[in-house]
């Protein structure tokens, strides 16, 4: 049945783009912030992400602040770091991160770029907030050891409930 179904990709080839980039890191360090924040997920499913440098992807990833154009607007520094969009055409899967907060590359201070991403990739592959502490997907950041993989039990029953 369609009614109810949390929506998903209909397809286990996934591309992605980084259409631009913040300030705080360099672009290197953005560059495997995402790609590692997308192998978290790709590690527990069948899922292949495919990086484009142009056009457009299926999870289009960009840094903006306040109003960004798709008429959620930001807040500010604290507050909302990122928000990403469920799985679907046009702005689905894409991930926006707020470019008033600080991003960090792997201290404790700050938010971990690799951490917040691999909490909003959550959203673009179609899993909603967990409410087990200590779960990536729990709708609070904690920081945890960027060497490991941050996804608790919870969120791998979550996206193998999708994509086994
Ligand atoms: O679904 C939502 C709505 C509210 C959000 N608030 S946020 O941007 O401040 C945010 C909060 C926690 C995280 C997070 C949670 C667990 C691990 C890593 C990051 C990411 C973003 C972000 C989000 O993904
Ligand atoms: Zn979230």
């Amino acid at each position: 049945s369609t009614f109810g179904d949390k929506p998903k990709w209909q397809t286990n080839e996934l591309t992605y783009r980084i259409v631009n980039y913040t300030p705080d890191l360099s672009k290197a360090e953005v560059d495997t912030s995402m790609e590692k924040a997308l192998q978290v997920w790709a590690k527990v499913t069948p899922l292949k992400f495919t990086r484009i440098n142009r056009g457009t992807a299926d999870i289009m990833i960009s840094f903006g602040t306040r109003d960004h154009g798709d008429g959620l607007l930001f807040d500010g520094p604290q507050g909302t770091l990122a928000h990403a969009f469920a799985p679907g055409s046009g702005i689905g899967g894409d991930a926006h991160f707020d470019d008033d907060e600080s991003f960090t590359f792997h201290s404790s201070r700050g938010h971990v770029l690799f951490l917040v991403a691999a909490h909003e990739f959550g959203h673009s592959l179609g899993l909603s907030h967990s409410n087990v502490p200590g779960a990536l997907m729990f709708p609070t950041y904690t920081f945890t050891d960027p060497d490991r993989s941050p996804l608790s039990s919870d969120d791998i029953e979550g996206i193998q409930s999708l994509y086994g």
